[in-house]
């Protein structure tokens, strides 16, 4: 069977994987995609000696307006311009399709009313049908609109034939184009999308199409050949222009595997069935260090289990520092480690710090990806490939916990003179002992890898009768004669963002834009009086019961020191979760706030406007192309639902991939490319991102440096040696990073075209309250 070329020119767009793997999916699988940016080659020159192998190219979507250039759009105008292209086979979408007409002469402007995430019914012309590019379509069919922009031809421009045309407020919009007496077509809207219909057909007949005029009219499939047999270097050069390497070979033998048992105990306790309050009252018990991932909120796939993982003095620490670029690892609470050591070695600049001090410490420079590598390769001689079904299906064994905060994510840069930044982007604790409660099945699960379960808990599960009778005795307030410091983002400020970002969109450089507020709490106490960081945990529990509620204390060290991480979060959002097949991703996206007005009713109605259903569907389609970008079989399982919340309702959407096993990835490869989480950057990612860094949010977050969002916005969770994970994204909770001196407070929101300054400010201020109120 002959495969069919696809050569995809994407720009930086966060649907390029949607469409690569739309082209993918026609014709039986034999359609070969090699994706490479707007900027891979420096001119047209270059791309020129490699379009010979390749049946077709597709000129995706993105930011930027092609009017601006090559610093918005790369190489495509003077592709479009270039005579060698006149007879190479192009499907433009959407920037592509703008890029295209504009150099035959058409103009690109902006649109009056804007459309992004917004679904619309197309209209085949007349020509679409003589085109075949709309063989066996309807004269109608739905699809999805992203784009500021838009084409506007005149009587200078007749060799752009009509295809497709849309209506709307702007009045008739062109939407799809063929170029007189040339194999280039393109569309306005994006036959990718999750919402949009009949988009393969479009494929499918672009590639006959392709095939017909390679074949029959300029004759390009006999030069084919001979491209094929010298092309091969430069394709595999291609192929590397986008890095898709997985962090470990996962199917090469481990070598040095540790053949570890894993000891089991368990505990039938049919009376904890759906009660949320067992594990808060187990963790009560419990006076030893304790990472919490509790349940403080039942519902269906998400808080079915509650985890208590239990660090022990064999327990790595590894804790990495962006700006610094550097990791550190140290076992658990050594008795020879202080925090001056750890100081000192960051500051020094040995590569290996010498172990001067008889610790367990090592330091290694590093830059994030070294970390994600790192620490891949350190549990890939320790994960278990588990034949015990009871075993398999637990969703924690043992392995890392721990926070991964934004800056570990993509297009985040660093700033390496930030030589004195002793904040941790990211701390992990390697974990050999835990407890799982199974809320569903009423079960307790001790788990440990080794013989050596701490007594202490094995005796409060024995006498658990005892404690599980007694109700609940947490305070749900403060002491009362505590005062707060806190420091908000100016409004001011607020307002002159919310504008900026509205510019942005406009000119067609973003979609959405998560924009977020950081707020600083310092408690004020009285003079013996003292605020702990457990207090503060159960007082949020209470006051805002979640699905991923967590407390996660780095007391790492046997002395306490002032720079100790606290992460106290209820958060309603799974960013990740996977098993050894499957992954799962539930992004948030709308926002209601709750009060005695409002119902689910009228929540609901609101949830379905243009609006909220654009702001959650740019990030659906986001969300497909994080997990297309490295597994092919992705589907949306549960489309748009409204949950119901202590302080919000929210649309929320279920999206799948499968077939991981099969793969050369593993879920902690799957998080490393999609972090961070699109629901907290907005689309299209790369460009939204360095805009909320650089420009944005530095302006209304004047007391965080340089954009830095930290703790907030990253995530929260784990990979277990049975090779499962499960992360919550960083919302609706508050963190320290100076032992509970200050706690830092995250809020914000997605802006779209469709925002009003005043509601967004109002839900920035409700999500910011769910937290907040603790201090209140
Ligand atoms: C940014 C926050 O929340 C995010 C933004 C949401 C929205 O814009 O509707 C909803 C949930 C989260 O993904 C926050 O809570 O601070
Ligand atoms: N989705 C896109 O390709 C958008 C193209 C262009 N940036 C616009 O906003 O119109």
């Amino acid at each position: 069977m002959s495969l069919f070329h696809v050569l995809f020119i994407d720009s930086y767009d966060s649907f390029c994987f949607n469409v690569q793997r739309l082209l993918e999916q026609q014709l039986n699988g034999t359609v070969e995609v090699t994706t490479i940016r707007n900027d891979s080659f420096q001119t047209v020159g270059e791309l020129n000696q490699v379009l010979p192998f390749f049946d077709a190219v597709v000129i995706g979507p993105g930011p930027g307006n092609p009017k601006n250039g090559a610093q918005d759009v790369g190489i495509l105008n003077d592709l479009f311009h270039d005579k060698e292209m006149i007879t190479v086979p192009i499907l433009g979408i959407c920037l592509g399709m703008q890029a295209m007409c504009l150099a035959q002469g058409c103009d690109v402007e902006q649109l009056d009313t804007i459309k992004h995430g917004q679904v619309y019914e197309m209209l085949v012309t007349p020509e679409g049908y003589t085109s075949r590019l709309f063989d066996d379509c309807p004269p109608t069919f739905k699809s999805t609109r992203y784009h500021s922009l838009h084409v506007v031809t005149s009587n200078k421009t007749t060799d752009v034939i009509p295809l497709v045309t849309t209506k709307d407020e702007n009045g008739q919009l062109l939407m799809g184009v063929q170029i007189k007496e040339r194999p280039w077509f393109a569309v306005q809207y994006h036959p990718e999308s999750c919402c949009s219909i009949k988009g393969d057909l479009l494929i499918q007949n672009f590639i006959k199409l392709a095939q017909h005029w390679n074949q029959d009219i300029t004759g390009r499939y006999s030069q084919k050949i001979q491209a094929t047999l010298n092309g091969i270097d430069k394709l595999k050069s291609l192929q590397r222009a986008i890095d898709r390497t997985p962090l470990f070979n996962k199917f090469a033998s481990p070598g040095t595997s540790e053949k570890m048992s894993i000891f089991t105990k368990k505990y039938q306790i049919p009376n904890i069935i759906n009660d949320a309050q067992f594990t808060l009252k187990l963790v009560d018990q419990i006076h030893q260090d304790k990472f919490i991932f509790a349940s403080s909120s039942l519902s269906a796939n998400r808080g079915e289990w509650s985890i208590i993982a239990l660090p022990d003095s064999s327990s790595l620490v590894y804790t990495h520092f962006n700006d610094l670029e550097k990791t550190t690892i140290h076992k658990w609470q050594d008795p020879n480690l202080k925090y001056d050591h750890i100081k000192t070695a960051l500051n020094g600049d040995d590569d290996l710090a010498t172990n001067e001090n008889n610790t367990s410490l090592k330091i290694i420079s590093e830059d994030k990806e070294g970390f994600w590598k790192n620490i891949s390769n350190d549990m890939k001689g320790k994960l278990i490939d588990e034949k015990n079904e009871e075993l398999k299906n637990l969703p924690f064994i043992g392995g890392l916990v721990g926070i991964l905060g934004y800056e570990m994510g993509s297009y985040i840069s660093n700033d390496k003179t930030n030589t004195t930044n002793l904040k941790p982007d990211a701390k992990l604790v390697f974990i050999n002992n835990c407890i799982l409660v199974n809320h569903v099945d009423g079960v307790v699960y001790l788990v440990s890898r080794g013989e050596c379960f701490p007594e202490e808990i094995i005796n409060i599960m024995e006498n658990n009768e005892a404690w599980e009778r007694e109700s609940l005795n947490w305070k749900s307030t403060l002491p009362s004669d505590i005062k707060y410091d806190i420091v908000m983002s100016k409004p001011e400020k607020y307002s002159e963002a919310f504008n900026m970002c509205q510019d942005y969109m406009h000119k067609g450089d973003s979609y959405e834009i998560c924009l977020t507020t950081q707020t600083t709490v310092t408690p004020k106490l009285p003079s013996n009086g003292a605020l702990s960081t457990w207090r503060i945990f159960q007082t949020l529990v209470q006051r805002n019961p979640a699905p991923f509620t967590s407390y996660l204390e780095f007391n790492d060290l046997v002395e306490r020191y002032d720079e100790e991480l606290c992460l106290i979060s209820s958060s309603p959002e799974r960013f990740l979760k996977w098993d050894q097949d499957i992954c799962e991703l539930r992004p948030i996206k709308g926002t209601v706030k709750k009060t005695d007005e409002m119902n689910l009713e009228k929540a609901t109605k609101i949830l379905k406007t243009p609006k909220e259903f654009g702001e959650n569907l740019m990030i659906l389609d986001l969300i497909r192309n994080d997990l297309y970008e490295l597994l092919p079989n992705v589907k949306v399982d549960e489309f748009m639902s409204v949950e119901e919340y202590k302080t919000v309702y929210q649309l929320v959407s279920v999206v799948r991939a499968t077939g991981m096993s099969q793969s050369c990835y593993t879920g902690m490869d799957i998080l490393k490319h999609s972090l961070p989480p699109g629901s907290m950057t907005g689309a299209p990612k790369k460009i939204t991102v360095e805009m909320l860094q650089h420009e944005i949010e530095p302006m209304v977050n004047e007391m965080t440096c340089g954009g830095r969002r930290g703790v907030y916005s990253g995530v929260t969770g784990y990979w277990s040696l049975n090779g499962r994970g499960d992360w919550s994204v960083n919302i609706r909770c508050m963190y320290s990073y100076d032992s509970g001196t200050n706690w830092h407070l995250g809020a914000g929101g997605a802006i779209t075209v469709l925002s009003t300054l005043e509601g967004e400010r109002e839900e920035m201020f409700t999500k910011l309250e769910t937290a907040l109120q603790v201090f209140q």
